[in-house]
């Protein structure tokens, strides 16, 4: 497996990716090189400077993305997913170190420091020209409260700073014990005295501060953008600054990346970095070895810790649930190759254990089980949930909160056109699924192998010469299940065999008489 690292991370990941893959360093390609070679990688690790394009993911045979940060807005992701791509990033890494950024560019534009130290080294000692103002007893508008607006705020109370925030996605809860005044985007900007931004670039946040939002601002204000540029209009910011709305502003981001001959670089209240919140050696490191970590993970098919285009397990509950996985995706496999129909429904019905777990991991892996055998580009547990979606499947999930302690079920409930079918299943001990039921038929099936299904009559004889047909063909039988709806009445067999049976064995099986139907299936 080959990968190609396209921006420059720590030596420490390269090293993590070296020890199990092959690995091509190359952060001086052009966008029409990376594209030229991008073919022959099963995976692409990116930073914020490659651009992953819908045009460069859709000429590649990638497996996975990795990035070695938090912003995914230099990835095209609905492309990647579409293409049953991985997107996996490493976003904890690099909190401290943006968030320790935001406050060398708060008290840098605060203290005008950038220029007086430039004042300072052409010569001059300008003392009366670099008063700045205090933070203590100012109010902080932190707009984004996820993990570096958070901690921003834990760190401007400390400062003295009275902290006003904007999220209108997290839980009251959840900042209840940081002392900030969570309230709306009006009021954060008519209070602030410095507003900083901890947002990531979304259709939503795009340009959500423009000539607008400055009007509504105290003057002499202060604002900080750590996070990505275009969350601001530049233009509307450059005329606030020029008016002197904005007192001073210090900007990490910008909306394209290097500036070119940005105004906002000509102003003196404008102090700036060339995007480097996350570039301290120790988040370097982070983020570097673990975006490695779950490339490895993606390439070996292994659950990986931060995908970020498909759904995850909580790490407490993942051993867990692993064995689920892999079961309700035999389940679904099962099925399609066992039944007939147009698929309409399907209903994840969850008991035991798992019904107080998060289980949209299972229920897509079932998803991509029941897509596996009828579609030209399989089916994955990245865009399982969209071809099904596609294609007009509704997806449900059921929990029954009963017996929590018994040992997690796992029912799938599949309408189609033509009837409506169960499979269930469960895990025993460990790690040794099982199905445990096909429709109304109760069994304890290994989910692996070749497996010979049929449906026939409760009545002497019929397992004997079903038998009979497989010795005869030199067709060895592992194991053998069988359920019935009552004494003489329907009854189904799964006959787990170790090699395959060819249609013309099956076409003499299906002749026996009183077995309605026989059906060979892989799983
Ligand atoms: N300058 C740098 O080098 C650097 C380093 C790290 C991160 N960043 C940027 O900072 C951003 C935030 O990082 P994080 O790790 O805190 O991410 P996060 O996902 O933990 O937090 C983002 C927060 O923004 C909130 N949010 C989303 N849309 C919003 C909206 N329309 N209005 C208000 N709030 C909204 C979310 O609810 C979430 O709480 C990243 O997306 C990245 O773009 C920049
Ligand atoms: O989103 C991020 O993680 C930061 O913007 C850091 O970007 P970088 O890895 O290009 O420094």
């Amino acid at each position: 497996m080959r990968v190609l690292v396209s921006d420059k991370i720590a030596k420490e990941g390269i090293d993590i990716l070296k020890s199990e893959l092959k690995v091509d360093v190359r952060t001086d390609l052009t966008p029409d090189q990376l594209r030229e070679i991008i073919k022959d990688y099963d995976a692409l690790v990116v930073r914020s400077q490659t651009k992953v394009t819908k045009d460069l993911i859709e000429c590649s045979n990638l497996k996975v993305i990795g990035r070695a940060g938090v912003g995914v807005d230099n990835i095209d992701v609905e492309a990647a997913t579409l293409k049953g791509i991985l997107v996996v990033n490493a976003p904890e890494g690099n909190t401290i170190a943006a968030c320790e950024h935001t406050f060398a560019l708060m008290f840098a534009v605060a203290r005008k420091i950038p220029q007086a130290v430039s004042s300072l080294k052409s010569g001059r000692w300008e003392r009366n020209k670099f008063t700045g103002v205090q933070l203590s007893g100012k109010t902080l508008g932190v707009i984004g409260l996820g993990r570096i607006g958070k901690e921003v705020a834990k760190r401007a109370s400390s400062l003295g700073m009275n902290v006003v925030g904007y999220d209108p996605y997290i839980a009251r809860e959840n900042v209840e014990n940081l002392n900030i005044k969570l309230t709306d985007l009006d009021e954060v900007l008519r209070t602030s005295d410095f507003i900083t931004f901890h947002v990531p670039l979304t259709k939503a946040t795009r340009r959500m501060i423009g000539e607008e939002q400055f009007k509504i601002m105290k003057d002499g204000v202060y604002i900080i953008n750590c996070a990505r540029g275009g969350i601001i209009d530049e233009k509307a910011l450059y005329d606030a600054l020029v008016s002197g709305k904005v007192a001073g502003c210090a900007l990490d981001v910008f909306e394209k990346e290097p500036p070119e001959d940005n105004p906002l670089l000509s102003l003196d209240n404008v102090i700036a970095t060339p995007h480097l919140g996350a570039s301290t050696a120790e988040a370097q490191i982070v983020v570097a070895e673990e975006v490695a970590k779950d490339i490895i993970r993606a390439l070996k098919g292994e659950i990986v810790k931060n995908p970020v285009n498909m759904v995850s397990v909580r790490p407490e509950e993942y051993s867990f649930i692993l064995p689920y996985i892999r079961l309700a995706e035999k389940m679904g496999c099962l099925y399609t190759q066992l039944k007939n129909g147009r698929i309409q429904e399907v209903e994840m019905i969850y008991g035991g254990r798992l019904a107080n777990m998060d289980v949209k991991l299972v229920t897509t892996a079932g998803i991509k089980g029941l897509l596996s055998n009828i579609l030209q580009v399989p089916a994955n547990l990245i865009n399982a949930p969209i071809i099904a979606r596609d294609r007009g499947i509704k997806i449900t999930e059921k929990k029954i909160k009963e017996d929590e302690d018994a040992p997690g079920t796992v029912t799938m409930r599949v309408t189609t056109d033509k009837e409506v079918g169960t499979i269930s299943g469960c895990v025993f001990e460990k790690d040794s699924p099982r199905i445990t039921g096909i429709d109304d038929y109760k069994i304890d099936l290994i989910p692996e192998g070749y497996v010979l299904i049929t449906n026939h009559k409760d009545k002497p004889g019929i397992v004997g010469k079903v038998g009979t047909i497989l010795g005869k063909n030199d067709i060895n039988i592992a194991s053998m299940q069988l359920g019935r709806k009552s004494y003489r009445g329907d009854a189904l067999m799964a006959l787990s065999v170790d090699e395959e049976i060819p249609e013309s064995v099956l076409k003499e099986i299906k002749a026996i008489e009183d077995l309605k139907d026989a059906v060979f299936v892989k799983l």
